[in-house]
């Protein structure tokens, strides 16, 4: 009786404790990334992103001559388009040859994207509603179903 109680009573400390995995089991799957992805960043008034889109938006009626997104919106759609286009080329030429400048070519890209977006009346929640819907979708898969 008292060796059954004793039983029991480590019985409930075992279930107490928290459940350990062998680290050697732990490491092989972090390396072979199957461990769960940190929770993603939430974006909001926050995130320069954000901002940067409702201060574009917020130029659709600025004056050109003081606001450099107001003298884009009043040169049009094409221009914008070409805009984007040039820091596209300007974002693949760091890339290849001038990696240092790789990230401030990438914002000057970004930011012109967004004016063209805020031009067609959509913005980052747009494109963010789209990668959304794509999330979990390989590539490969998506492109073998068309
Ligand atoms: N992030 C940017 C940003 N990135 C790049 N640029 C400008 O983009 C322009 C790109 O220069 P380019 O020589 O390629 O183009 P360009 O002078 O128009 O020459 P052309 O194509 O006309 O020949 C430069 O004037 C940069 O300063 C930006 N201008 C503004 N912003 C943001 O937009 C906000 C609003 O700006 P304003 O509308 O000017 O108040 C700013 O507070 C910033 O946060």
């Amino acid at each position: 009786m008292v060796r059954r109680r004793a039983v029991r009573r480590r019985g409930a400390r075992r279930l107490a404790r928290p459940a350990r995995v062998a680290p050697s089991l732990c490491a092989p799957q972090r390396r072979q990334g199957l461990t769960p992805p940190p929770p993603p960043r939430q974006a909001g008034p926050m995130d320069p992103l954000d901002r940067l889109d409702a201060t574009i938006r917020s130029r659709r009626d600025a004056d050109a001559g003081t606001s450099y997104v107001a003298s884009l919106f009043a040169k049009g759609r094409p221009k914008i388009a070409q805009k984007v286009g040039e820091e596209a080329t300007e974002t693949v030429i760091a890339a290849l040859a001038e990696p240092d400048k790789l990230a401030s070519e990438a914002a000057d890209l970004v930011f012109h994207l967004l004016v063209l977006l805020a031009d067609a009346g959509l913005s980052l929640d747009d494109v963010r509603a789209e990668l959304a819907r794509r999330e979990g979708v390989s590539g490969h898969v998506e492109k073998a179903s068309r």
